[in-house]
């Protein structure tokens, strides 16, 4: 992909809007301009980052093909850190298509998805953490997610790399000199470089434990509701979406298959699953159904377990606790507005450090603090504490493990009387490693890999 050639795209969403934006980056952009605009008022320079108005034409036909404004930004004050032209249509799909056109043959070509972005990026505009934030930003679909991505499109990321950047050339440049000293000199600044390479291993432990909040602000988490036949779990999933999604009636065994939705809580996104009760059962069918909601029970990033709270425990709920009592478990009773009689005393015993919250899901009582309930178990799950930095995709937790790995290699290596200069040569590494989180030191395939997800235009 050639970097000194004019690119342009519709910045804009397909479909019909009030306006739509045409976007052109590189050296032909003013060019383009003199050739297909007409000012309202005569002109002699277009001054940068001014908007003018006038009628963008054909130059084959001398037609107007849409009344427009436009504006200029001079490289390097714009988005991409090159000359661009922005061209405000009318937003119809026909018009944005033969503007295009006329763009196209007058010396852009189609710019690729990302493209403009990455130009921001090659130009030292912004770092790749920042360029991932602006494609968090557009996919964003809860608010938690985008508020991570504005912090990490606003360089709070980028400045923790940094810092942890200036660490590692800080120990670096420690180890090249005792490269140079006596046996004596060196063994005591070694013992200092040590005590800074633990800091920094458990930095970059703390930043790698983020990476669980990262997802669950930009994916959502998963909940799963579970108990025994007939506790009203169809009728909870139902209370919870505000819709009569699931099936609900008197006869136990109604569920017998996952019914997953997505729900807003508090800002995140949670994907809640009503399942089949739980119980023991002669039926091959309902067997293999039971196995499946064991096995979704395990992978959940919290369980509502539920328990009819008109009814004495039995046998069955006991053998459900027990098999849960090692997952993120919130127990919640149900059918309050009947007679209670059930000890909840039996349910916080088994799973220690919990109390049972009591509900109505037919009659929406207790939903509140349920909902504030779920929101603390998945946030528990992650380690979530608000406004904290934290690290968003895959690509990056695993620069950062790499680069923790390198550390942790430095150090057991410098216990077992390592020589500086085979350290410094791992602590390269590390940096290397550490580097490709800003994209300092990426390849062109982790830039095409991040490039591509995004949409053109951007
Ligand atoms: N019309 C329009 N709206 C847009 C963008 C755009 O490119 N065009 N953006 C693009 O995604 C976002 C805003 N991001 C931008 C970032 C930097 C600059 C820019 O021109 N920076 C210059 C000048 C800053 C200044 O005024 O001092 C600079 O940093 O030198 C423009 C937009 C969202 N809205
Ligand atoms: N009184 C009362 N009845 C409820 C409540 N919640 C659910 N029920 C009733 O309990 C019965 C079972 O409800 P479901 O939501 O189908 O229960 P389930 O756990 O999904 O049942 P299975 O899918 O068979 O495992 C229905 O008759 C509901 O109307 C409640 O809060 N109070
Ligand atoms: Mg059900």
């Amino acid at each position: 992909m050639p970097t000194d050639d004019t690119i342009a795209a519709i910045a804009t969403p397909a479909g019909s809007g009030g306006i739509g934006i045409i976007r052109i980056s590189g050296p032909e952009a003013e060019n383009i301009l003199l050739r297909l605009f007409q000012p309202s008022h005569p002109l002699v320079i277009f001054q940068p980052r001014r908007l003018y108005h006038g009628d963008l034409v054909c130059p084959e036909t001398g037609r107007a093909l849409d009344e427009v404004l436009i504006t200029l930004m001079k490289g390097p004050h714009s988005f991409s850190g090159e000359d661009t032209l922005e061209i405000f249509c009318h937003g119809g799909i026909l018009i944005l298509e033969s503007v295009l056109s006329s763009v196209l043959k007058a010396g852009a070509r189609l710019a690729e998805p990302g493209e403009f972005t990455r130009r921001a990026f090659l130009h030292d505009r912004i770092d790749l953490t920042q360029a991932e934030a602006i494609g968090d930003m557009i996919s964003a679909r809860t608010s938690r997610g985008l508020e991570t991505a504005v912090s990490q499109l606003k360089g709070k990321l980028k400045g923790k790399i940094d810092v942890l950047r200036e660490k590692l050339i800080d120990i670096l440049a420690r180890l090249e000199t005792e490269i140079d000293f006596s046996e004596d000199v060196a063994s005591q600044s070694s013992s200092e470089v040590s005590s800074q390479l633990q800091s920094l291993s458990e930095d970059l432990a703390a930043l790698l434990r983020s990476y669980e909040q990262g997802k669950i602000d930009r994916h959502g988490a998963s909940v799963v509701i579970a108990g025994k036949p007939n506790t009203g779990k169809s009728s909870l999933l139902n209370v919870l979406l505000e819709e009569e999604r699931a099936i609900v009636t008197p006869i136990p065994g109604t569920t017998r298959d996952f019914i997953e939705e997505a729900v807003n809580i508090r800002g995140m996104s949670i994907r809640l699953t009503d399942t089949a009760g739980i119980h023991p059962t002669e039926d091959i069918i309902e067997q293999k159904g039971i196995q499946k909601v064991w096995e979704k029970l395990a992978d959940a990033d919290g369980v509502i377990l539920l328990f009819d709270g008109s009814r004495p425990l039995t046998d069955e709920d006991r053998g459900i606790l027990t098999r849960l009592a090692d997952c993120r478990v919130l127990p919640v009773i149900n059918k309050t507005d009947l007679d209670h009689r059930l000890e909840e005393e039996e349910i916080s015993d088994a799973l220690q450090g919990t109390t049972p919250i009591w509900i109505s899901a037919k009659f929406g009582e207790g939903i509140p603090v349920l909902k504030e309930e779920i929101s603390r178990l998945v946030m528990e799950r992650a380690g979530i504490q608000d406004g904290e930095i934290v690290i968003s995709s895959l690509r990056q937790k695993m620069a950062l493990e790499r680069t923790l790995q390198f550390v942790d290699q430095t150090l057991a290596g410098l216990r077992e009387g390592l020589s500086p200069e085979f350290a410094a040569l791992d602590i390269r590494d590390a940096l290397e490693a550490l580097g490709e989180i800003g994209g300092e030191t990426a390849t062109e395939q982790i830039l095409d890999r991040i490039f591509t997800t995004f949409c053109i235009g951007k």
